[in-house]
């Protein structure tokens, strides 16, 4: 964002590359929950979904649009969007105002989205912390996968890695990331085929170390880099912090100022605390 609250489209090349050369992260999530992408009009998601496939083109290997919406319509347009301006993937979340009436709502739902994109492999998006639909998702997935011919895997923002196991282990043919990024090496051991999450725009590279340690059989190392980035999340948590203040840390690390988030959303941060953060990310040798 600017400072006078539009999407900044100016530091989108500049942020691919911090992305990729920096921290190591070669695929991206657009207009999710760190994006903002609920606060946005349709016309800006557009957008952004357009500069992130032009900037990220020959850098990156694949750029997920996520086009969930409380209307049918609007995440049918962005389906549509997404596929119309090169985008790899789309993703999509349950509509979370007036909620789906039963899993197979949620699955007819779903199907409309994907179909309006067929051709791209489609995302179911779960996140029952913000969007209040709380279906298990073992049981949800092969719904879908009876009705959603272009069903590829979830992005899965769950705690219950019970669920996240029997999913993984049930649908192989799908693809599980993993979106609790405090506890990704949980999901891991269950078989998480990957993660997506906010804190990876500055702590991907000290997580792709975990994620190298993982394969390597390293476990203890692989834990050891999981515990310093729970002390950090430690830290942030205490402090009341959430996704205002999140974007703040990424725009710390990056360099690159990537403004406010949109109201209702509002940074709390004081004068000191910039230097807090980067004190405790040195500590811990996270930067
Ligand atoms: C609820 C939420 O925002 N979840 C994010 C991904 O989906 C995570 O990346 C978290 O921001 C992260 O794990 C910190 O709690
Ligand atoms: C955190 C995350 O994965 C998202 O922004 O949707």
């Amino acid at each position: 964002m600017t400072n006078s609250n539009n999407v900044n489209l100016t530091v989108i090349q500049e942020y691919v590359e911090f992305l990729v050369h920096k921290q190591n992260v070669k695929n991206i999530f657009v207009n999710g929950t760190t994006g903002e992408g609920m606060s946005l009009s349709v016309e800006e998601r557009k957008t952004l979904a357009e500069e992130w496939v032009k900037h990220s083109r020959g850098k990156m290997h694949n750029v997920i649009v996520h086009v969930g919406c409380l209307s049918l319509e609007d995440s049918k347009n962005l389906a549509a969007h997404a596929a119309s301006c090169g985008a790899d993937a789309i993703s999509a979340m349950s509509p979370s105002f007036l909620k789906p009436s039963s899993q197979d709502a949620l699955v007819l739902y779903l199907k409309e989205v994907a179909a309006a994109a067929p051709s791209l492999p489609f995302y179911y998006y779960h996140i029952p912390s913000l969007t209040g639909v709380q279906y298990p998702l073992n049981s949800l997935v092969g719904k879908m996968q009876l009705h959603i011919p272009s069903l590829r895997g979830v992005k899965f923002s769950n705690a219950n890695l019970m669920d996240f196991s029997l999913c993984v282990h049930g649908y192989p043919e799908l693809e599980f990331f993993y979106g609790v990024d405090e506890q990704l090496l949980g999901g891991l051991v269950f078989g998480a085929h990957g993660a997506v999450g906010s804190t990876y725009n500055y702590l991907g590279f000290t997580t792709n170390k975990m994620l190298e340690a993982f394969k390597q059989g390293k476990l203890k190392d692989a834990q050891k880099i999981q515990c310093k980035i729970q002390e950090f999340m430690g830290f942030v948590f205490a402090l009341g912090w959430g996704l205002p203040d999140f974007k703040n840390i990424m725009s710390l690390v990056s360099g690159i100022d990537l403004g406010p988030p949109r109201l209702p959303l509002m940074a709390t941060w004081k004068p000191e605390h910039p230097e807090n953060v980067k004190a405790e990310l040195k500590r811990l040798d996270l930067i």
